[in-house]
Formats: C-alpha cells, structure tokens, sequence
C-alpha cells in the first residue's frame, strides 16, 4: 500500500560515523562517538557520555554500498512521490563524501549510485511503463538561488556576469501548491551516464570559499530529478521527484573565524540551516502550521507530499491574505509593489 509506505518514510534520520582522518589519529585525537546498537549512540561529554537515538545508525567501518542498500526511496520518486535525501553536519564531517564519494569515485556515494538505480529500476519496468527523466542542478549560496546548468549553457549573458554567476532562479508554487524553481534550466537524460555527466558539469561552476579548509563547500547542492512515467496499458502519466541536497557545514560562524563575505557567508548558512531545523520539528510534531517560508532551503527542501492538510491550508490561506491586501490597494488608487504581488 503506497499510503502506508509514505507514512512509514515521513522523515527519518540516519546518523553516520566517520573513521578519523590520518591527520586527526597523527595529531592524537580520540574518538568520542560510538554506536551502541542500531538505533543508538553515545557521544562523550565534558559532562559524561550522552546518548542519541536515530532510525538507523551505521558505524564508522560502514561502506557506500552498506548505506545505499535501501533503494526503496528512489522506487518512491519513480512511483510518482516527492522524495528528498540531504547530509547535514559540520564541516569535515562527511557529507560530501556520503552524497557525492571520493574525488576518483573510487567509492561512489548517495547521488551516483540513485542515478544507477533509478535507471536500473527503470529498464525493469520497461515493458510496462515509458520514462523521462530530467533534471535541474541548483546552489544556495548566500541566500541566492543560481542555476548549476546555466553558465555551461553559451548563453551571451550569463559571460557578462562578475565572477561567472548564473543566473537567478526563483521559487514559485504552482496552482497545485507544488513548489518549483522557476528559471532553472532542465536536461533530460537517457542514461545514469548522461545524468552524471550533467552532474559533474553543474558540480564545476560551485562556488568554494578559497580560505577555508580547501574541501569546504560553503553552499548548498540541490539536485532535483524529475521522473515521469506513463503507464504503457491505460496512458496515465505520473511524475515523481527525487532531491538530493549535499548542504554547507553547520558550523558556527563564531567558531570558523571566518571575516565579511565568509561571515556573510556562514550567517547564511545559519540561517537557513535553524530554518531547516524548525520545518522538521514541526513535521515531526506534527504541528498545524510548518514554517516553509522562513528561507529559501525551506521553501524549496523540505516540500513532502505527505505534508498535513492543514499545514497546506495555513500556506494557501496566507496566499489569499495577500491578494486580498493588492486587490483593496488596488480599489482605494494606491499603487502596488512588486513584492506585494
Ligand atoms: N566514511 C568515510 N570514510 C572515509 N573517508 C571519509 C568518510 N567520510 C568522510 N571522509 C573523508 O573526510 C574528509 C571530509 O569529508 P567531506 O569533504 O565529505 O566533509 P563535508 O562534511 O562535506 O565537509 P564540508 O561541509 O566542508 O563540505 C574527506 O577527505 C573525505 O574523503
């Protein structure tokens, strides 16, 4: 029943243990996280060990494969769901590595092996079902959305810009409360091989702040694979979405000493990032009204389709507040901004 299914896959959180780098054991650093059991693990404190639970918890000697073994989400995306997978963690902590792999892809992670299954599971249901896929490639940088797609397009514009930026991209809703980033190029892709080499290519115009560690990503990723599939006996359409978010370290910017634009830049990543944290909780609680509009990362990152009625009612209603506030301006003579519509 995908109902249950969808329940079942709300949100659940794994945590990862990394093993310590060579230059971490040289320096003389202790492990201070282990895992108990499964769902458990105790992190030491200056006030003792304390205790964490999470719906799965896989160890420091854990593989890529062991954490892609589930592809039950990407099987989700292709039977038309909105499904989203993201890292969170300080700088250094792995998210990199767990959504993207190693440099050599030698140890490939979360978002080449999805695009591998969802093609696999793809050519399975061939005779059943015809597919496209497409996909649009985004950063969050500085609270500023800019198209991965755009700058490798050749379009005259997007060379006149400083420091080679793409263009803007905004996000919208649509009438059916489907959030979209309008502006953003799609490619559609044939093969995991042509949606990866799209990857890469989005992957070389990121922004990467030059003093920081080297490694450091200072923006969020997002990549978004749209797959729609046409029943081949009956002619219904279906389209499904699977978002793969690599986000910035969520370091504080006290502690990064970092100064002006990378100040700017972790604020922002702050920001969005406790916006990130509030939309969980109150997923999590269940909580009537879901604060999506607190950032762009919200907006965009965290839109379910198991979202509550009511949490959709709160957003459409706001919606129609603010018509209802341009079209008394309107009849009284005063002018309209553009923000009010
Ligand atoms: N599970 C792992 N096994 C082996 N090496 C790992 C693992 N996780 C991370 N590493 C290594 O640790 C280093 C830091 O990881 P990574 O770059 O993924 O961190 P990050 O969280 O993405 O950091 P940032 O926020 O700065 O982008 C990298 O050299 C990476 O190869």
């Amino acid at each position: 029943d995908p109902e249950e299914k969808i329940l079942q896959y709300k949100i659940r959180v794994f945590c990862r243990i990394r093993p310590a780098s060579r230059a971490e054991a040289a320096q003389g650093g202790a492990i201070v996280v282990e895992k108990i059991d499964e769902y458990s693990v105790t992190v030491e404190t200056p006030r003792g060990p304390r205790e964490f639970q999470f719906d799965k918890v896989f160890s420091a000697e854990a593989s890529q494969e062991d954490l892609f073994h589930d592809t039950s989400l990407i099987q989700l995306a292709i039977d038309g769901y909105n499904v989203c997978v993201f890292a969170y963690g300080q700088t250094g902590s792995g998210k990199t590595f767990t959504m993207v792999g190693d440099k050599e892809q030698k140890n490939p992670g979360i978002i080449p092996r999805a695009f591998n299954a969802m093609f696999d599971i793809m050519r399975e249901n061939s005779s059943k079902f015809s597919f496209k896929v497409s996909a649009y490639m985004l950063e969050l940088y500085n609270d500023r959305l800019q198209d991965l797609f755009a700058s490798q397009a050749g379009e005259a514009h997007v060379h006149t810009q400083s420091h080679g930026q793409a263009r803007r991209v905004e996000i919208k809703r649509n009438r059916k409360g489907v959030v979209f980033a309008q502006g953003a190029e799609t490619k559609e892709a044939s093969s995991a091989q042509e949606l990866y080499a799209l990857f890469q290519q989005a992957c070389a115009n990121r922004h990467i702040s030059a003093t920081m560690n080297v490694e450091s990503s200072r923006s969020h990723l997002i990549v978004g694979i749209m797959v729609e599939s046409r029943n081949l006996t009956n002619g219904s359409v279906s389209s499904g979405k699977l978002s793969l978010v690599d986000l910035a370290g969520s370091e504080r910017a006290a502690k990064t000493g970092a100064k002006d634009h990378q100040l700017k830049e972790a604020n922002s990543i702050n920001k969005s990032l406790s916006a990130l944290g509030d939309v969980i909780s109150a997923l999590s609680a269940e909580l009537p009204h879901v604060p999506y509009r607190n950032s762009k990362l919200t907006q965009y990152a965290t839109r379910v389709k198991a979202i509550t009625n009511n949490a959709q009612r709160n957003v459409e209603s706001k919606e129609i507040a603010q018509l209802k506030e341009v079209i008394m301006k309107l009849r009284s003579g005063q002018s309209v901004e553009e923000e009010d519509v």
